[in-house]
Parts: structure tokens; C-alpha cells; sequence
């Protein structure tokens, strides 16, 4: 693995699911593996799953994580190539990040959308840049349209309560399904989780929107996509809820239908489906306290599950170099 920005980067996401879960039941067996590495997590914007179980597993792998809030206590980085920087930029990424590919082994960084410019955001102008200009692996805490560290993640969630229960015959039914919200948010962790369910290739998976939420094909290809939420729900294993704007008319709310939000009743046409979610959540808006508060929840497990996954993304960038 050179870098982990998407599912393209995974060789094989089952061996990963596995040494993930070779971490979890034994998290400090590679304590040797990133003596004298170093980690530098760049934050662009906020966040507090991603950037303490990422500290976490570092730690648990020997090596030092350098946190760096670049968005709020950095210099402004411009991105776009020959730009003439006499606005509020300060310091170009073809300047900066060589810096940080002095001082870091790999390199971490989280930069959400402007939800302003769709071709912009899904160019991943930010994330490519650092790439292109680092010069060590790159990995994505969430990018402009994607979150693979979320995604796996999910995928090791998944994996886990599907080995401690009886098997569902056939595949699992596994379900994105939209939900309120009072904010434009990013496509990436739909955008991120439909990327990866379809290359695991092991679930009967559906999305459930409302019209004119739409994701992109480039990742939803594969899936059964409806806008009959009920029908989607029917005989589902595993329900994933989350809010995300438009993609056509780029980065709005349309519909902000309070009755897409999940309730214990929805559930009942479910094979007593648990739901997941990303975090962090709003409670009653996208995702009703009984569902979060009931035992059908994962949430806590998922987000658990995430020292584990960047314990293995980081273990094999380790090794690969
Ligand atoms: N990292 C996980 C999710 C991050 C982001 N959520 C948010 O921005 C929530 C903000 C709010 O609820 O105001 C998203 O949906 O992509
Ligand atoms: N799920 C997730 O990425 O959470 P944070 O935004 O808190 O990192």
C-alpha cells in the first residue's frame, strides 16, 4: 500500500478486515513495527474520533503522532497550481507539505468540502496536492468525497457481528439509507461506504433516498437504489443512516422530510437490523434517541472499531516502505 486515500489503495479488503481484527484481539503485537516513525495528522477541519483512535493505534504500533489543527492555528495553504497569491492565502502546498515529508514518516490529513464546486471537491485538488508534493504515504482522516478509514471501519463492524451470529442465508442485506439533517453535509462517508460495500462484494446492498439525493455513480454502481424507504428496509441486516446535501445541484437540502428519520417502528419489516452510523450524530434529527439508545445500535462499536482499522492502514504503509 503507497498511500490510503480510497478502496483503489486495498489490494485486498478482507486480509485487511483480518489484521484488523489480529489488532484488535491483540493490540500491542507490532509494538516494534514504527519505532522511531512518526505520523503527522493534518487537520483542515474538526473532528475527534478520527484523530484520537488514530493517535491511539500509532501509539500502539511504537510510533509518534504529531497533531497539527493546520486549519486553525496554521498559515492559510493555497492549492491551486501557478496561483498569484495576493488574497488570503499565505503559503502553498508545493512549499509546505516537502517540509512535512521531512519531518514525517507518513502523513495524515483530514480536509472536508467547500460544498461550493462540485468539480473542485471531486477533483480532491487537496488531497492530491499533498500526494503529489509530500513526497511519503498519504493517508485520508476525510477528504472531499470520500472517508476510507470510516468505511473500513465499517466493513470490520459488519464483519464481526456477521461471525458472532447465526448466518443470514444468503448475503446480508445492508442498507444506506438518508436521513434529515439541518446542515449541508459532505457525500463522503455515503459516498465512502457504498465505494467499499461494493468491492467487498459481500452484501445485497441498497440505498434509500429521497429524490434528487442522488450520490455519485462512480460509487453507488452496483447497488439497488430507492427512494421507498420502507421497501429498503424490508428483511434489511445492517442499516447505515446519514445525512448527506445534493450532488446534481451541488451541496443543498431539497427534501428535509423529519419522516426519513429511523425509528423503532421503521425498523420492525427489518431482520432486527442493527443501524450504524458514522458520528457524530444528531439526536432526534438524523437518528431517534430509541434507535441509538437501544441495543440494535453499533455506534459506539464502529467507532471503537477505528483504532483497529488505522492500526492495519498503518501497519502496511509501515511495511511497504
Ligand atoms: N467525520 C464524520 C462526519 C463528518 C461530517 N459531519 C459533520 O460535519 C456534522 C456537522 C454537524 O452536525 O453540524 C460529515 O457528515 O461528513
Ligand atoms: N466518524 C468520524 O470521522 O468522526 P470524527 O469526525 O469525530 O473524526
Amino acid at each position: 500500500m503507497k498511500n490510503f486515500v480510497s478502496v483503489k489503495d486495498v489490494k485486498d479488503i478482507n486480509a485487511l478486515v483480518q489484521e484488523a481484527l489480529a489488532y484488535k484481539a491483540d493490540p500491542y503485537k507490532d509494538i516494534n513495527l514504527g519505532t522511531r516513525r512518526r505520523i503527522g495528522m493534518l487537520f483542515l477541519n474538526p473532528s475527534m474520533r478520527t484523530r484520537l483512535s488514530t493517535q491511539v493505534a500509532a501509539q500502539q504500533l511504537g510510533m509518534e503522532a504529531v497533531v497539527f489543527n493546520v486549519g486553525s492555528e496554521g498559515w492559510a495553504l493555497e492549492f491551486e497550481e501557478e496561483a498569484i497569491m495576493s488574497g488570503n492565502t499565505v503559503e502553498h502546498v508545493k512549499d509546505a507539505a516537502p517540509i512535512m515529508g521531512k519531518y514525517f514518516d507518513i502523513l495524515c490529513i483530514r480536509t472536508f468540502p467547500s460544498l461550493k464546486n462540485r468539480d473542485d471537491d471531486y477533483s480532491e485538488l487537496y488531497i492530491n496536492q499533498f500526494i503529489k508534493y509530500a513526497g511519503i504515504p498519504v493517508v485520508s482522516l476525510e477528504s472531499a468525497t470520500l472517508h476510507p478509514l470510516q468505511s473500513l471501519t465499517d466493513i470490520i463492524t459488519m464483519t464481526e457481528v456477521l461471525s458472532q451470529s447465526p448466518k443470514p442465508q444468503g448475503k446480508p442485506k445492508v442498507v444506506l439509507t438518508w436521513a434529515p439533517h439541518v446542515k449541508p453535509l459532505p457525500q463522503c462517508v455515503a459516498n465512502s461506504f457504498a465505494q467499499w460495500v461494493n468491492a467487498w462484494g459481500q452484501a445485497e446492498f441498497v440505498i434509500a433516498h429521497p429524490e434528487d439525493y442522488e450520490l455519485d455513480t462512480q460509487f453507488t454502481q452496483g447497488a439497488t437504489i430507492t427512494h421507498d424507504q420502507e421497501e429498503a428496509l424490508r428483511d434489511a441486516d445492517f442499516v447505515y443512516v446519514k445525512n448527506w446535501s445534493t450532488f446534481h445541484d451541488y451541496g443543498k437540502i431539497y427534501c428535509n422530510d423529519p419522516s426519513w428519520m429511523l425509528t423503532n417502528e421503521k425498523l420492525r419489516v427489518s431482520r432486527n437490523a442493527k443501524v450504524m452510523h458514522c458520528l457524530p450524530v444528531r439526536r432526534n434529527v438524523e437518528l431517534s434517541d430509541e434507535i441509538l439508545d437501544s441495543t440494535n445500535s453499533l455506534v459506539t462499536t464502529q467507532a471503537g472499531n477505528r483504532v483497529w482499522a488505522a492500526q492495519a492502514v498503518l501497519a502496511n504503509l509501515l511495511r511497504s516502505k
